[in-house]
């Protein structure tokens, strides 16, 4: 059974300072048997990329440009977030869709532009609480998903992390049902398995609202492969307990 992945994401919140704490406090009790990432915002990516040196846990961003480089103020190229060490990049998060319209297309182009890179973009896809009752959930996947392939052949497109995120789980409280995450993962896979040769060496993520709570029962679905954490990663002891409980679902299975 592969590792799980723990991505921590802080959104806009930090500072210099509160980062020193916080990533203190997850470094003294990282458990063993789990892949972790934190995705910081931009101006902190080289604090916590020394803070986190040779410490097992990877660096992280949160958005990128689909350019490598040129007249595009204010963005930040691939090769800018390779020179401070970061592994992974969030692509595509619902806040970027919705708060800078984000289309399906630029989310693909972007995910090109992290793995021409060689970086691991974690692309994210979820339907809105209007979409999910409507019952188009599947139909918007499809959309999002068919985008990336796209652009993607086959063999790099084997490298994409995918994050499932329903919008309406996010930053609420109101996480999925684990009946509900896993007929969305399931959906995933099914798609993935017809785009890339092993679609079980794909890592699928969910993300919303995951607590301490909830992780083990989520992470112990048998399509997710680990989560996407927004608020709970901005507390030690929970993200910590987050991460437990994603090892303990691959040492119990
Ligand atoms: O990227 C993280 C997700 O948007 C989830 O955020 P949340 O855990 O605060 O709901």
């Amino acid at each position: 059974m592969k590792r799980k992945l723990v991505v921590g994401n802080w959104k806009m919140n930090g500072d210099r300072a509160r980062n020193r704490v916080l990533l203190d406090q997850i470094l003294g009790g990282m458990p063993s048997g789990v892949d972790c990432a934190v995705c910081v915002p931009f101006p902190y990516l080289a604090q916590v990329n020394e803070i986190l040196e040779g410490s097992g846990i990877a660096l992280g961003a949160q958005d990128v440009s689909e350019f490598s480089d040129g007249a595009y103020t204010g963005d930040v190229s691939v090769a800018m977030l390779a020179d401070w060490g970061v592994r992974f990049v969030v692509v595509g998060h619902s806040e970027r869709r919705t708060l800078h319209h984000e289309s399906d297309e630029v989310v693909a182009r972007k995910t090109v532009a992290v793995l021409d890179g060689e970086l691991t973009p974690i692309v994210c896809v979820g339907e809105t609480l209007a979409e999910r009752e409507s019952g188009v959930t599947e139909q918007v996947l499809m959309r999002q998903l068919d985008a990336l392939a796209a652009v993607l052949p086959s063999a790099v497109l084997q490298r994409v992390v995918i994050a499932y995120e329903p919008v309406w789980a996010i930053g609420t409280g109101r996480a999925a049902t684990a009946e509900q995450v896993q007929a969305v993962l399931s959906f995933v896979r099914g798609w993935l398995a017809r785009h890339v040769e092993a679609a079980n060496e794909v890592r699928v993520l969910y993300g919303g609202s995951v607590k301490p709570e909830t992780a083990e029962a989520l992470f112990g679905l048998p399509d997710a492969d680990g989560g996407l954490i927004g608020g709970a990663s901005l507390d030690a002891p929970s993200f910590l307990e987050i991460c437990r409980a994603a090892a303990n679902t691959v040492r119990g299975a």
